[in-house]
């Protein structure tokens, strides 16, 4: 008997759930054409249960380095905007404009991003602008906000200084060398201490944003880092890098062994918290602080948010999430920017004169911004060779794509709650229906023009409430670095055939480095 009345009991919630599923169906299919929708076009998958092909392919692409091209070649293939499967759920693909704006602006509270990475990434880096959506976010971001104030960033001595270092150490006799390696140690916030000091020439340990976000060049400057920092820097790379992974293996990352990434997400917890405790100390003391060097130690953005909470946790989640977010991106683009200068001699010798143009009077903020070739150059490197090449959201709730349903593909599609949204921003500032038909071309010269591309044409910064608090800083950043090296420069030649090659990570580097020599200036 109570067999038979457990059986009753499955038959029914059986049946409850599946008339729950085709009620959901319904409505759904209703909804979907009450609004026009029409599916986008499938890809077609070889596995099309959980679409393991498409995943597998990716993986490969990057291995080999040709992630962007992969990508390129989708949307080649199916058009602007099309369907995959990710492990079974539906993912949407699309690089138009009209999507891009549906989804990072006009409908973007139905957008997130904290169902994707908050329980991926919180044993490492916690509650943050990265990992949470709404009000969570608006927190970190409020908190974040004022440590980016241009009193804050335009200070470029601490640049010279490092900058110095690495001139010093350049090959000035014509001899090929790598840049990459070098300028990635002047901007990235963490060094592999063990690569550093494997190399000849170069800065040794010097650090521009770990001085930034918590107001210390890890032991840069000194050559030895402090004791709290041993191990730290493998450690937050192992951390980094174990997100990168449970987020791209989705449920497959039951498989990954969990303990070693717990242990070194814990070691960056205990070098963050050691920051975390001289901020506070330092906002308990603020009012004594009146020394010039006591006012620098409160240009830190680890500082500018201690001023606003004294909570240890809160402090610490987004001093780590602000390092993921500096890591590697500024450099990223520096180095991109001489790899272009360096095989367009035409655009160099363009460029030069506007530097020589300015002679050399202090640069700041100002004056860089007014150099109109040379941020026309750095708009035309992230357009083609994009720091962030690719981003995504998934939708929170049912909400509709204006374009892209359909066999000619301009129908609206229903994304259902779940559904991933992923975009390439690297295949979107190439697109030849936006750009021309010299959409592949480095020329700066198409940003002269009065017709600028829209927010989501061309969006290496991202668009809408999450775009990059560190813009300014980055593109002002890398400005004196060019400007700093045409001064010091006549010549600056490429030593690679090869094309740029996308080695995609979080961010895009070329896989080949900047192999170039150099010509001094004659005094
Ligand atoms: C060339 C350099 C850089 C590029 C191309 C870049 C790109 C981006 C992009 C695309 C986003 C939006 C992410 C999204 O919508 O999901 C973003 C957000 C952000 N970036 Fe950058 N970034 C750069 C440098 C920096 C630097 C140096 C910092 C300094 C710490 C920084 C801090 C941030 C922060 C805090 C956010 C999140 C803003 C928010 O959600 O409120 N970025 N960045």
């Amino acid at each position: 008997m109570a067999v038979f009345s457990l059986l009753a009991s499955l038959v029914t919630f059986v049946a409850l759930f599946v008339s729950y599923r085709v009620f959901l169906a319904y409505s759904l299919r209703l909804k979907a054409s009450r609004h026009g929708c029409k599916p986008a076009r499938r890809y077609k998958h070889y596995d099309p249960v959980f679409g393991l092909d498409i995943f597998m392919q990716t993986g490969d692409a990057i291995t080999k380095n040709r992630f962007l091209i992969e990508h390129q070649q989708r949307y080649d293939n199916y058009g602007h905007t099309f369907e995959a499967l990710n492990f079974g759920s539906r993912a949407i693909y699309s690089v138009h404009p009209d999507n891009l704006r549906a989804v990072f602006s006009k409908n973007a509270s139905d957008w997130g991003i904290q169902p994707l990475r908050l329980h991926n990434m919180q044993p490492f880096c916690g509650t943050g602008f990265i990992t949470t959506d709404g009000p969570a976010w608006k927190f970190s971001h409020d908190l974040l906000k004022p440590g980016f104030h241009k009193s804050i960033i335009s200070d470029f001595a601490p640049l010279e200084e490092h900058l110095q270092m690495m001139l010093e150490q350049i090959p000035k006799d014509g001899s090929k060398f790598d840049l990459q390696p070098c300028i990635f140690k002047l901007v990235r916030p963490f060094l592999n201490l063990r690569y550093c000091t494997a190399l000849t020439w170069g800065m040794k340990y010097l650090d521009m944003n770990t001085l930034f976000l918590f107001g210390e060049a890890i032991g840069m400057l000194s050559g030895s880092p402090p004791v709290h920092a041993k191990g730290f820097l493998d450690a937050f790379q192992e951390g980094f890098n174990g997100c990168g992974m449970r987020i791209a293996l989705g449920p497959l990352k039951v498989l990954l062994p969990k303990k070693g990434w717990l242990k070194a997400c814990s070691k960056t917890h205990d070098f963050a918290d050691v920051y975390v405790e001289r901020a506070l100390q330092y906002r308990r003391e603020s009012l004594t602080l009146q020394t010039p060097e006591d006012r620098n130690k409160q240009r830190t953005l680890l500082f500018n948010m201690a001023r606003q909470t004294d909570n240890r946790v809160v402090l610490r989640d987004q001093i780590i999430q602000a390092m993921m977010a500096a890591s590697e991106t500024t450099a990223a683009l520096i180095s991109t920017v001489f790899h272009v200068l360096s095989n367009h001699p035409s655009v160099f010798t363009k460029l030069r004169a506007e530097v020589l143009a300015i002679e050399h009077a202090p640069l700041d903020f100002d004056k860089l911004g007014r150099m109109k070739y040379l941020q026309n150059v750095i708009l035309e490197t992230l357009r083609l060779y994009p720091v962030f090449p690719q981003n995504n959201r998934v939708a929170l709730r049912d909400t509709i794509l204006p374009t892209g349903g359909g066999h000619d593909g301009t129908s609206p599609v229903l994304a259902t709650a779940g559904t991933l949204f992923d975009t390439c921003f690297a295949t979107l500032h190439r697109d030849k229906t936006i750009w021309g038909a010299d959409a592949l071309e480095f020329r700066p010269e198409r940003w002269e023009g009065k017709s600028k591309p829209s927010t989501f044409e061309f969006m290496p910064f991202g668009t809408g409430l999450r775009q990059c608090l560190g813009q300014q800083k980055a593109t002002m950043e890398t400005s004196y670095i060019v400007v700093r090296m045409l001064q010091e420069f006549e010549e600056i030649k490429s030593e690679d055939d090869r094309p740029w090659q996308g080695q995609v990570a979080l961010t895009a580097k070329n896989a080949n480095g900047c192999l170039i020599s150099v010509r001094p200036a004659s005094p």
